[in-house]
């Protein structure tokens, strides 16, 4: 019995027992010192000591400590660092097409640029094509949720779930995309909820995706051939968890897709798509997997009205469950969701699977992310003309956000949804002392209620120095990176991050709270070294934050030239996806190497 199951539910076996889950753990096992990035080092025992690391910077829960901790904490981050980088993913450069090839199927809820509510979006529509550059065959599978003029209708009709679904594809930059279509995504809202709320029936589109994905495969020709049974399927979120439970579940008991591999790809372990028990009978499972999603809530824990006295069924859980290998979006966050404190409840479980999990960071994608090519930008630039290209747009939508124009105020921005974790209340708490700084203030954002009044309380507050935009704009979001001196990133918890990417390569400088794939990245201002890329604070506080942001503001005036050093180390970071693409590569490797994980 593998030992997250003890965190999953009092009544019976977390996996079920369809799930043959320890014959595949000690088959793993056996194959984990050739498949190990570490050589084979027993993982479970390394991740389960580290997991009491008093290192919690991950979330809300460091309000109050008290001078002790601190130091506890300074002294431990550098180990914490160390820790996560276990789950790094050490290639050699091996530039242009792979060695080996595979065929791979991403499954996703949203692809940019035709769906995209956050960060999702851009992975799913930037990493497929870095890895068919290599020489993959690579396809994506979306929801069509409007008419996309560039997709056509393939023709092909296949019945999942009782249902009819249709295919529109298109093959742009070396990739398959392939969008499924089916009436319930086609809605007047939101891609996942409107005006009144998250969608009812969520759970069954995506299991309607997922299950639409695995077929795809065996019966689309794309290109005048199949993808076929040998594939390395990429399943990101809670949205695509159930493609290896599917996988398990009902492909290789009849030996199909016995050479296909699963790869759960974590973005976001906040949020689980968490659903009711009674709702496993429409998922078209066998009812002996229903240990694999079942998923008991401690009394603390329980939200939600559907859930009957804590049980439910968690779809995440789900997939880290099964999945032959797991993937989060960077080192950082693959060690804090070991951790109580990220985890949210799956860090047992996580952890006991330490050794199929990795941490690869994020790219961007420079196409759409280049100051030198960047169509939303009135003035484009490049490291040799970075300050007068900064200052020009900089004036440009300080005239369109009707700012008074003035060269020399720092400009600061903040993009993002405005919820928990993106720490927007920690910008509105900071704002009286920051309007006493002779700043101006830029926020983009959408999301909770109040968070958005808090935007409009700001700008009407400080109408000469404070912007907030509630709303989704991807040109303000250009334009904004551009224009700002520094960038605000006080996120509570943040997988990888993308915007801090996206400043630096804009000659921006971020300042973030040190969590997740903010602290592997910004790298903090050393004034004596002459290295850094920003300024990290610790803890998650307001006042922590603020003394990261006052040091900032300092340098910007009165060391200008250490902060034009600070714009240009950024610029020079290499975020393109080439090093992320070779780590997948590699992680193919180690999944093709193992049994499945799961039959
Ligand atoms: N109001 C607005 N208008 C226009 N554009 C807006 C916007 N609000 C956000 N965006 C854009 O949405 C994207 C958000 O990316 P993040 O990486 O911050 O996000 P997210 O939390 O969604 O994703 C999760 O997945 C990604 C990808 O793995 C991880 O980087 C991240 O840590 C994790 O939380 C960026 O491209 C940003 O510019």
């Amino acid at each position: 019995m593998i030992s997250w199951s003890s965190s999953c539910s009092g009544r019976g076996r977390g996996a079920g027992e369809g799930v043959h889950l320890q014959r595949a753990a000690t088959a793993t096992t056996a194959l984990r010192s050739r498949c190990c990035p570490q050589g084979g080092a027993p993982r479970h025992a390394l991740g389960q000591s580290l997991r009491r690391r008093p290192d919690s910077d991950v979330c809300a829960a460091t309000t109050a400590l008290d001078d002790a901790v601190l130091v506890a904490r300074r002294a431990s981050s550098a180990a914490a660092a160390a820790t996560a980088s276990d789950h790094t993913v050490e290639t050699t450069p091996t530039p242009g097409t792979a060695t080996t090839t595979y065929n791979i199927v991403f499954i996703t809820s949203e692809v940019a640029p035709w769906s995209k509510t956050g960060g999702l979006g851009d992975v799913c529509g930037s990493l497929p094509p870095a890895l068919a550059s290599r020489g993959h065959r690579v396809l994506v599978v979306a929801p069509r949720y409007a008419a996309y003029p560039e997709a056509s209708d393939t023709g092909k009709r296949i019945t999942v779930l009782d249902v009819e679904v249709g295919f529109f594809h298109t093959h742009i930059k070396g990739v398959d995309w392939v969008f499924v279509d089916h009436p319930s995504y086609q809605r007047v809202g939101g891609l996942y909820a409107d005006a009144f709320g998250v969608y009812g029936d969520n759970q069954f589109r995506y299991a309607l995706l997922s299950l639409a994905a695995l077929e795809m495969p065996l019966q689309l020709e794309l290109n005048g051939s199949l993808y076929g049974q040998d594939c390395v399927f990429i399943a990101n979120d809670w949205h695509a968890s159930l493609v290896p439970v599917y996988l398990a579940a009902k492909y290789r008991p009849h030996a199909v897709y016995t050479d296909a591999r699963s790869i759960l790809a974590i973005h976001n372990l906040r949020h689980q798509g968490v659903f009711p028990p009674s709702s496993y009978a429409m998922l078209g499972l066998p009812g002996n997997w229903y240990g694999a999603l079942e998923w008991q809530y401690p009394p603390h824990m329980r939200q939600g009205s559907y859930e009957e006295e804590g049980r439910a069924v968690n779809t995440m859980k789900a997939g880290i469950s099964t999945a032959d290998r797991v993937v989060t979006v960077s080192p950082g966050y693959a060690w804090e969701i070991q951790t109580p404190e990220g985890g949210w409840g799956m860090e047992e479980m996580l952890a006991s699977r330490a050794y199929a999990l990795n941490g690869v960071l994020n790219g961007i994608d420079g196409a759409e992310w280049s100051p030198e090519s960047d169509p939303h930008l009135p003035r484009r630039y490049g490291r040799s003309n970075f300050s007068r290209g900064k200052a020009e747009n900089k004036a440009t939508l300080q005239r369109e956000l009707g700012l008074p124009e003035r060269p020399n105020v720092p400009l600061i921005g903040f993009i993002g949804r405005l919820d928990f974790q993106k720490g927007a209340d920690l910008v509105l708490a900071v704002v009286p002392w920051l309007m006493q700084q002779d700043v101006q203030l830029v926020c983009l954002g959408t999301g909770d209620p109040g968070l958005e009044a808090g935007m409009r309380w700001m700008e009407s507050s400080y109408p000469d120095a404070a912007r907030g935009w509630v709303g989704f704009n991807v040109p303000m979001s250009h334009k904004i990176t551009a224009a700002a001196d520094l960038l605000l990133m006080p996120s509570r918890f943040e997988p990888c991050g993308l915007n801090q990417l996206y400043a630096m390569a804009y000659g921006t400088v971020p300042v973030a709270h040190a969590t997740g794939g903010l602290r592997d990245t910004v790298l903090p201002f050393d004034p004596w070294k002459g290295t850094g890329t920003g300024w990290t604070s610790s803890p998650c506080t307001a006042e922590a934050f603020q003394a990261a942001l006052g040091t900032a503001l300092v340098t910007l005036r009165e060391h200008p030239d250490s902060f034009r050093a600070l714009q240009l180390r950024g610029m020079e970071r290499d975020s393109s996806w080439d090093a992320a693409a070779r780590q997948y590569e590699q992680i193919f490797a180690w999944a093709k190497l193992d049994q499945p994980y799961a039959k």
